[in-house]
This record gives C-alpha cells, sequence and structure tokens, in this order.
C-alpha cells in the first residue's frame, strides 16, 4: 500500500533545511546536472504558461534523480508586480512522487526552499568566481531573495561593507533593520556599485538596472532576476565585458533575457565548472545568470 502523502510546512522547511548542508549537495547536484547524462539525471527546461491577465506565469520544473530515485516537481509561479503591490512575486510548491507508483509522497511549501537553494547557487557562483580579496558586497533589490542573499553571503564570506538599494527606501530601510547586521541603505543603484567586488541583482525589473560603466573591472555579478526572454536586469556593456556563467545553458537559450537580447555567448555553466570541464575566471568580470533549476537529495 501506498504510504500516508506528508504535507511539509513552510516552519518545518526553515527548521530542516540549512545552508551548510544545501551549499555541499547543491554543488552536486549542479555538477551532475552538467554531466548530461540522463542516467543520472533527467531534467528538462521547464514549461511555462503565462497567465497575461496577472501579469505573471505558472512555471512547471520536473526533475528525475535517477540513482537516488528522487522523482520531484516544482511549480511556481511569478508575477511582475507594481511597485507599491502588496502580493507576493513568487510563490511556490514543491511535490515529491514515488516514482514506481507514482503517488505523491509529500507537498511541501517551495518558499523557503526557493529562497535558499537560489541564494546557495549564487553564494557558490561567488565561491568560484569573486575576486580573491573581496570586500564590498551590493544587493539591488530587497525582497525575499536580496534576505536570503545577505545571509547566506554573509555566512559564508567576510565582507568589510554591504550595501543596498530598492526602488523604495522604505523597503532598503525595512531591509536593513530585517538583515541584523551593518547594511548601507543607498540612494542610487549607483552608488551602491561604484566600486562593489560583489554585486547581486535580485529585483522584479524588466529592464536594466545594472551599468556595465558602473561596475568595477574584475567583478562578479550574481543576477537573480529578469527570469523571462525580453526581461533585463543588466545592460549590454556588461553583458560584453564579463565572462557569463549560468546554471543551465538550454535554460539560459530559452529564458534569460539578459543573454539572448545581448547577443553573447554562455561560457560555462556552473556546474562545469564544478566538474572541472570549464575553468573559473575570477580575475575577470563574471556574471553568473541564475534561472533557477530543481535540485533535489535527501535530507538526512
Ligand atoms: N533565479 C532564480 O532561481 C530565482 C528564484 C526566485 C526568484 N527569482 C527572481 O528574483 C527576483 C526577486 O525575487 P523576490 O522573491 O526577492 O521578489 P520580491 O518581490 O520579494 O522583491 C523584489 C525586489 O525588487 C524590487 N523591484 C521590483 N521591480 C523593480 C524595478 N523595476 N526596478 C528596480 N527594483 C525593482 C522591489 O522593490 C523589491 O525590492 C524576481 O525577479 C524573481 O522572479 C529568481
Ligand atoms: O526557479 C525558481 O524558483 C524561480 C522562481 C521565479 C522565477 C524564476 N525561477
Amino acid at each position: 500500500m501506498a504510504e500516508q502523502m506528508v504535507i511539509i510546512g513552510n516552519h518545518e522547511v526553515q527548521v530542516l533545511l540549512h545552508y551548510k548542508d544545501l551549499i555541499p549537495r547543491l554543488e552536486v547536484a549542479l555538477g551532475k546536472f552538467s554531466k548530461r547524462d540522463s542516467a543520472e539525471i533527467i531534467q528538462p527546461v521547464r514549461s511555462t504558461v503565462p497567465l497575461q491577465r496577472y501579469n505573471g506565469f505558472l512555471g512547471l520544473m520536473p526533475a528525475y534523480l535517477v540513482h537516488e530515485d528522487i522523482l520531484c516537481t516544482k511549480m511556481v509561479c511569478f508575477y511582475k508586480r507594481d511597485s507599491g503591490s502588496t502580493l507576493p512575486s513568487t510563490q511556490s510548491t514543491v511535490l515529491l512522487f514515488d516514482p514506481e507508483h507514482g503517488n505523491v509522497k509529500a507537498v511541501m511549501d517551495g518558499e523557503v526552499i526557493t529562497a535558499k537553494r537560489t541564494a546557495a547557487v549564487s553564494a557558490i557562483s561567488a565561491k568560484l568566481l569573486m575576486p580573491a580579496r573581496a570586500e564590498v558586497f551590493t544587493i539591488l533589490g530587497a525582497g525575499q531573495q536580496a534576505l536570503s542573499h545577505y545571509i547566506v553571503f554573509t555566512e559564508t564570506f567576510s565582507f568589510k561593507e554591504v550595501r543596498v538599494w530598492s526602488r523604495r527606501r522604505e523597503s532598503s530601510e525595512r531591509f536593513a533593520q530585517a538583515a541584523h547586521g551593518p547594511v548601507r541603505v543607498c540612494g542610487s543603484a549607483e552608488e551602491a556599485v561604484n566600486g562593489a567586488d560583489v554585486i547581486v541583482t535580485v529585483t522584479g525589473a524588466s529592464e536594466p538596472v545594472l551599468f556595465g560603466q558602473w561596475v568595477k573591472p574584475g567583478a562578479h555579478v550574481a543576477a537573480v532576476g529578469a527570469c523571462r526572454p525580453d526581461w533585463r536586469e543588466l545592460d549590454d556593456v556588461l553583458m560584453r565585458e564579463a565572462e557569463v556563467y549560468v546554471d543551465s545553458r538550454e535554460g539560459a537559450g530559452a529564458e534569460a533575457g539578459d543573454v539572448i537580447l545581448s547577443g553573447v555567448q554562455v561560457y560555462a555553466e556552473l556546474g562545469e565548472v564544478l566538474n572541472g570541464t570549464r575553468s573559473a575566471h575570477r580575475e575577470k568580470t563574471t556574471v553568473f545568470k541564475s534561472l533557477g533549476t530543481v535540485s533535489y537529495f535527501r535530507h538526512q
């Protein structure tokens, strides 16, 4: 008889999921993904259903890890919200299946999974690609991803200064209070970025908010927003000056406006760097364009 289905809520995920476990497991998952061996992992580019009336999308993200026998799907709705909207911009649920019988074993709230997984992968990109002596860390955007990125980046690295900019100053100030650490609230994106060694873009923008002429040569940018083929967070100057890394080449070719519209070539997937089949050039200006893959592992 099939096992009883369990529901794992946000609080429980928060308690169970720790960056110290997540980062090494995600490194393994990214490496496996980049081998493109369907005997190890099957993870097609997500299907996306437009919700035109609501300015949003539903993304369906299935994955099967063959050896671990883990079959999962994340379903994520994401929206372009007007400034001042109080509606959430991302909501997700993760289903875990019994691969043999096909029944659902667990339904998990995806909010914390999305916040922590995404930030952990950006931290992996920074570990591989940020300049050797990185002192200034800037976050553009002040929402949920801004906070999870702040937490994992300040836990993992030692910066001398952390800065934030958001299009509404009140959001940056709220963020700085929630961050429980020193954060400089900046009045413009340019001020926030000037001299920064590591920059994370976590905005809902569909037009560039980060411009190459502001970015210090050799800096590392983890670009997390703009997950549609016609949305941008970074301008062409930055995209063309930087060496570009992604989580998935196919995903970037289908969904990353910053890659597609700038016409740049992707240099490597993070998984290729982790596998040693491509080098990490931390001395160059680097962009990691994140779109989100589904990375599963068994909790121990
Ligand atoms: N790459 C991934 O795996 C991944 C995962 C989750 C979310 N995302 C994306 O990351 C982004 C941030 O997600 P979140 O959950 O933190 O969202 P959020 O709504 O909590 O925060 C978004 C932030 O961006 C700001 N913003 C919105 N529109 C802007 C604009 N036009 N210009 C400048 N700033 C703007 C908002 O004021 C807010 O500070 C979204 O685009 C989301 O779709 C990507
Ligand atoms: O992989 C994810 O979770 C995100 C959600 C929001 C849009 C882009 N991808």
